[in-house]
């Protein structure tokens, strides 16, 4: 706990986890007094990212104005508020109503209302209206920019960085005020575990500082592992956590921190005070979110000793838009295909592109959404939600009950990889010297494609409907094309090559077998299901809702698995499209060529050979096993039903160590590859036995055809056993784009 002594913990008799530091030396206590406060700061968020803070120089009394402002603003009605509607993320001012946050994939929601000010003079209430209100928040406004710049200054001090370039990033900040205001809600709506006052989430900025009222809910998730404690309220304190850019920015030493706000806890007086059908209390409380200005590029600050940065550079203000508008599912106006190009982060490169090309969703949780909506219509507490003008056509949507209970395995933990390897890295660091590519690999393509094309050569003349074209097609076609599609997955990570554009072009190459250009595409899908494992919407293998309520029987899986292929092929395209580019347009001429010198050529039998091959190679074969082994969950020791318990994270990549890999690019070791996605195939092996300890007590598959076995004929195994999760957007979960990219 470093120099945080007890004395700093409050006197309530109960366990309190969080340090309280006051902040009074560093105004006025001169630099020693300065440099023990920073000391303070930097400990609490570094070990538990998130601190309390008193004597700031923000008074009681002025906090208690705030909470009394924050009351007057939400207190007009609906259609006064909905004036000031937020509706550009570039701007982020304005109000947001209860219901306007994305909705949580549990099928719940966080029942909230926000006002968000952020002194650009735009959706404010007019000078003059409501006692000035406009006036007291900038000024409100302009005392928390400067207690920011007080505790980035102390960052500084600690961080053992160059003060000045840390400055340099940070000169300009630049603050969102949000006054929160949790309505009353009947207590089973929160109680019954699938809605919140707000969802588990990591706030975006730098860090933020936040206020709450006496009520309480705030919980703390200290160590990201799904174990959140409460943060009770403290008579003049506030709390700061730290955010994803300062995670960025200081290259993971500080860490974001994830929260909720859930219904308080209360005292058995005050619950049976309420009843079982009461209504909770409101809760207000304000956070000031401090960005950096717009420009500014967020380049991780590599300490000596540290192995590099551990994220590419990001623009802030396209971070920020990006990120606002996945919230509020808004358009991002700034994101024409240049923009997209030209912004300096893979993740945000995606989210924006899937925002260009794709309207956004109507989440089958809106439609739970809607349930609850009705069945709390007479209450006060949602007065808002149904008046919220995205439900507002309630009455014309069909029943909630038509919608199938979504029994995918919702996650709020993140995913396993990147803890799992930093875990590897701090252990072994000699596993980082198995990273880099692999020379074997493009000899092994070659003599598949021409083992292929051999193979089309000798049945030229053969009728496709006899037995030696679909033994052949089946044994030996479908076994080399499934090698290859594994040998472009490999080339996707850049691990043939250290050139980027020969793993480009040698996968282009790989693909001629098998019939119809994939290569080019495949990347941008299978790098995104790396980078955002699981997150619905962006992961395209998972299975949609749609797949599943129709697949959800031993026919369906049968079918499934006999198509596969063409559910990978086709799947991607409903869930978002990439930006295409010169390398697509080439894998597209290079194929079509091909395609038409084999007919030219050998004849329609021989490219029906490659089609078949590929086809065979993606369907009910032993090596297609791994695309069902290596997310499907099949642990049910830890899974009863779909009930899983929130904060127990769930196996979600299992791997197979048996022969079967030898034909397939080991990609059977799929934890491992997953956890260090730059170790190419031939070193996979290694990278488990320097890290067996993490490795053998994680569940894995011991036969390929008995993954396919189990999958059609176990009922309790199907196409709901996935993990999602829905916040990949505001954890942070990435590796640098140069480690996958490159
Ligand atoms: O209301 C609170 O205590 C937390 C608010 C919060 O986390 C947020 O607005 O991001
Ligand atoms: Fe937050």
């Amino acid at each position: 706990m470093g120099s945080l002594g007890i004395e700093e913990l409050p006197q309530t008799g109960t366990e309190f986890p969080f340090p309280i530091v006051s902040f009074e030396p560093f105004l006025s206590g001169g630099e020693a007094g300065r440099q023990t406060v920073a000391a303070k700061l930097y400990d609490a968020f570094h070990n538990f990212g998130w601190v309390y803070l008193k004597d700031f120089g923000i008074s009681e009394a002025e906090i208690e104005q705030m909470f009394a402002r924050s009351a007057q603003f939400h207190g007009q009605p609906l259609e006064q508020k909905l004036k000031y509607k937020l509706n550009d993320p570039s701007v982020s001012q304005g109000y947001t109503a209860d219901g306007a946050e994305s909705s949580d994939p549990h099928g719940g929601r966080s029942h909230k209302e926000c006002y968000e000010h952020r002194r650009v003079n735009k959706l404010a209430p007019a000078a003059g209206d409501l006692d000035d209100w406009t006036a007291w928040a900038d000024d409100f406004y302009n005392k928390l920019i400067i207690l920011a710049g007080h505790v980035r200054d102390a960052l500084a001090m600690v961080l053992g960085l160059e003060p000045e370039a840390f400055q340099a990033q940070l000169k300009q900040l630049d603050g969102q005020l949000r006054l929160l205001n949790y309505m009353g809600v009947p207590r089973k709506v929160l109680e019954e575990g699938r809605n919140f006052r707000i969802n588990p989430h990591c706030d975006y900025g730098l860090f933020t500082l936040l206020f709450q009222d006496q009520i309480g809910g705030l919980e703390v998730d200290r160590f990201h592992d799904g174990k959140f404690v409460a943060a009770t309220p403290i008579p003049g304190t506030c709390v700061i956590n730290v955010a994803d850019l300062l995670q960025r920015l200081s290259n993971d030493r500080l860490r974001s921190t994830r929260h909720r706000v859930v219904a308080p806890q209360m005292t058995k007086e005050m619950s049976d005070a309420i009843g079982p059908d009461g209504v909770l209390p409101a809760r207000k409380s304000t956070a000031f979110f401090v960005h950096p200005a717009r420009d500014t590029l967020i380049t991780p600050m590599v300490e000596e000793g540290e192995n590099g940065p551990h994220y590419d550079p990001v623009a802030a203000g396209c971070w920020r838009d990006a990120i606002t508008a996945k919230n509020y599912r808004l358009p991002i106006p700034m994101a024409t295909p240049e923009q997209v190009q030209a912004a300096k982060c893979v993740e945000m490169r995606y989210m924006m592109a899937a925002n260009i090309e794709k309207k956004p969703r109507i989440l089958s949780c809106d439609l739970h959404l809607l349930s609850h909506c009705r069945n709390h219509a007479t209450t006060t507490a949602t007065e808002a939600v149904v008046a919220t003008p995205r439900i507002s056509t309630a009455a014309n949507d069909p029943p909630a009950k038509a919608l199938p209970e979504d029994k995918f395995f919702w996650t709020y933990t993140e995913e396993p990889h990147r803890t799992r390897r930093q875990a590897i890295i701090k252990s072994h660091r000699d596993v980082l010297q198995l990273c880099g590519p692999e020379p074997l690999t493009k000899y092994v393509v070659l003599a598949v494609v021409a083992l292929q094309i051999s193979c089309a050569v000798l049945l030229k003349d053969t009728p496709i409907v006899s037995w030696p074209f679909f033994l052949t097609a089946y044994i030996v076609g479908a076994t080399a094309n499934q090698n290859l599609f594994l040998a472009i997955h490999e080339i996707s990570h850049n691990l043939a090559f250290r050139t980027p554009i020969y793993n480009r072009l040698l996968a282009i190459f790989a693909n001629l077998p098998i019939g119809i250009p994939y290569s080019a595409g495949f990347r941008q899908y299978h790098l995104t299901h790396h980078k955002s494992l699981g997150v619905d919407g962006l992961d395209t293998d998972l299975p949609t809702a749609f797949e599943a309520v129709f697949l959800d029987s031993v026919a369906g899986k049968a079918f499934f698995a006999t198509f596969q292929l063409l559910f990978y092929a086709i799947r991607p395209m409903f869930i978002f499209k990439i930006p295409f580019g010169p390398i697509h347009f080439l894998n597209i001429a290079v194929q079509v060529v091909f395609d038409a010198i084999v007919i030219r050529y050998l004849g329609g039998h021989a490219l029906s050979y490659f089609i078949l091959s590929s086809f065979l190679a993606g369907s009910l074969h032993p090596c297609a096993a791994h695309f069902i082994s290596e997310h499907y969950v099949f642990e049910r020791s830890q899974v009863k039903g779909a009930k899983m318990p929130r904060d127990v994270p769930i196996p979600e990549t299992f791997s197979y160590y048996g022969p079967l890999n030898v034909l397939t690019y080991n990609v059977g070791y799929h934890n491992e590859h997953h956890d260090f996605p730059a170790v190419p195939w031939t070193r996979l092996p290694r990278l488990y036995e320097i890290a067996k300890e993490f490795y053998e007590p994680l569940p894995y598959h011991k036969s390929w055809p008995y993954v396919i076995w189990q999958f059609i004929l176990d009922k309790e195994v199907g196409m709901w056993c996935r993990v999602k999760r829905a916040e990949g957007g505001r954890l942070v979960g990435a590796w640098k784009e140069s480690e996958v990219q490159s």
